[in-house]
């Protein structure tokens, strides 16, 4: 028995390898001899023949918002970690440093998340505080699009344009005011290249290092774009700390993410009743989480809301005219466009939880180590809650509808009629929901009273997505935008 057993361990493995790596430069020679009739032999396939899966773990879906309610909200206890290796922050330092996406359940993740939530995110003052920033990008925003529009013949990059006017906004909430506006722009364009590779970064999840060995080109891109992170954030982060060291004072109402970030104290890991202040590199993951999450979100549920105005002139219309007569007030229609598109095109299509023991889901025990993974926009468009869930259909949030009265927040009193989930659930759903609420409708009440949103000629809108880190759409939307005013 142990000659077999030690046949299937040891010997079986070595042998399997051995094949393996015959079999695939034969399959290889072969191909080249008749290139159609052979499969491409390469990395990945020769380590899924191995039975390696680098960055794969073992996961359950789930696609049913009662037992996601049931999982999230009721068992919170169970359901409070992510997967590790979520962030490049937290895979560069091999766990040593957390983001607030990353950092298990515990007292650390309370200070981080405590410290968004009550300084940059309060639902008063720290909302009050973004007001001018808000209004100065609209301003931005507002002209650009116009210059880009020449008169309203142009054909306007709408993705380029929000991205722009989001980023200089998130940046001033996050530095404070006076970033010079190149550098602003260098900031955006290193973020937006970092979201853009970051779904890669996956395989170096599980054995990292095996994944170093194997992934070097992947493995060096993540160093580059993380020291690119560390080059224009540092000396910013840097400056606000020597301004305030010589006496600067901010008041709490001019205080940006970095202040509160500099006045933080984490519990020290090397003293059970100790604090300490965040290194470099924590803040620098956290400046990077903060400036990706709350630009790449609101930017994609803008860009979704604009491409269906101009698919559908009638909601556009309906819309213009319900904004303009709430004159500024809470307008239903608006809230309602918004909650469409959230429901129809979430940013984040999925949400993930690390089990740290057995628990029993639903009518399955889901096992210690395994991945259960939420499908959000699965639940979004269950066609057993929604009527036509692919169509974009904001009265179903009027009074009457069928999504009336549907709430983001899931308390447990709620959990019984929660219809959808873009913002997750329990106790790390989205931290920045009120404020991310607060720009969507902002900013789109604001274009659709500026402008008219048309079709480019012979340019179809393309409702496509693209399954990247946030969910956008695949061709970005161009739009002939028309002002409704002169603007001057
Ligand atoms: C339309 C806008 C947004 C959507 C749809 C969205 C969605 C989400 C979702 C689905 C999660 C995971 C929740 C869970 O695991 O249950 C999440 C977490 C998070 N979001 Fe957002 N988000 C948005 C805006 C923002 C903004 C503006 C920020 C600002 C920094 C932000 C920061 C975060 C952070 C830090 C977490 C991790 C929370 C934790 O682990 O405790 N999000 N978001």
């Amino acid at each position: 028995m142990e000659v077999v057993a030690y046949f299937l361990h040891v010997i079986s493995p070595l042998v399997l390898s051995v094949a393996t790596l015959i079999i695939a430069v034969l399959c290889n020679l072969l191909r080249h001899l008749n290139a159609s009739k052979w499969p491409v032999i390469n990395k990945e396939s020769i380590l899924r023949l191995l039975g390696i899966r680098l960055g794969d773990i073992p996961t359950t879906v789930i696609l049913d918002s009662a037992v996601a309610v049931d999982a999230l909200v009721r068992r919170a206890d169970a359901f409070s970690d992510r997967p590790a290796g979520g962030g490049a922050t937290t895979i560069i330092s091999n766990g040593r440093l957390q983001i607030i996406t990353t950092v298990p359940y515990g007292p650390h993740w309370v200070a981080l998340r405590r410290n968004l939530t009550s300084e940059a995110f309060h639902p008063v003052r720290g909302l009050a505080r973004a007001a001018p920033h808000r209004a100065r990008a609209l301003a931005a925003l507002v002209a650009g699009i116009a210059a880009r529009s020449a008169g309203g013949g142009g054909a306007v990059p709408v993705r380029e344009c929000l991205y722009a006017a989001l980023f200089a906004l998130n940046a001033a909430t996050c530095f404070g005011d006076g970033v010079d506006g190149a550098l602003v722009e260098a900031m955006r364009a290193a973020q937006q290249e970092f979201l853009r590779i970051l779904p890669s970064f996956r395989v170096f999840a599980t054995f990292e290092k095996v994944a170093r060995l194997l992934y070097r080109d992947r493995w060096k891109q993540l160093v580059h774009s993380r020291r690119r992170q560390e080059e224009l954030y540092l000396p910013l982060i840097r400056g606000r700390q020597e301004w305030r060291c010589t006496g600067g004072t901010t008041t709490a109402a001019a205080a940006s993410y970095v202040d509160t970030l500099l006045n933080l104290e984490v519990p020290d890991e090397g003293n059970p009743h100790g604090r300490r202040k965040l290194s470099d590199g924590e803040m620098v993951g956290l400046v990077s989480e903060y400036l990706g999450a709350s630009t790449g979100t609101v930017l994609a549920v803008l860009e979704w809301t604009l491409a269906n105005l101009v698919l559908r002139p009638d909601i556009q219309s309906r819309l213009h005219g319900e904004v303009e007569a709430a004159g500024g007030e809470a307008c239903a229609y608006l809230r309602a466009v918004v909650m469409e598109s959230l429901r129809r095109h979430p940013p984040v299509p999925s949400v993930q939880r690390h089990m740290s023991r057995d628990v029993v889901v639903g009518s399955t025990t889901v096992a210690r180590g395994t991945l259960v993974n939420f499908s959000l926009e699965e639940i979004g468009r269950d066609s057993k809650i929604w009527t036509s869930p692919e169509e974009f259909i904001p009265d179903r949030f009027m009074p009457g509808g069928e999504g009336e009265g549907v709430r983001l927040t899931i308390g447990t009193k709620e959990a019984a009629k929660v219809m959808m989930m873009p913002f997750g659930a329990g106790r790390r759903i989205c931290p920045g929901m009120g404020y991310a609420t607060l720009h969507m409708e902002y900013f789109l009440a604001n274009l659709v009273t500026a402008f008219e949103w048309h079709p480019v000629e012979g340019e179809a809108v393309d409702l496509k997505a693209d399954h990247g880190f946030f969910t956008t759409m695949c061709n970005p939307l161009h739009a002939r935008v028309v002002p409704r005013v002169k603007l001057a």
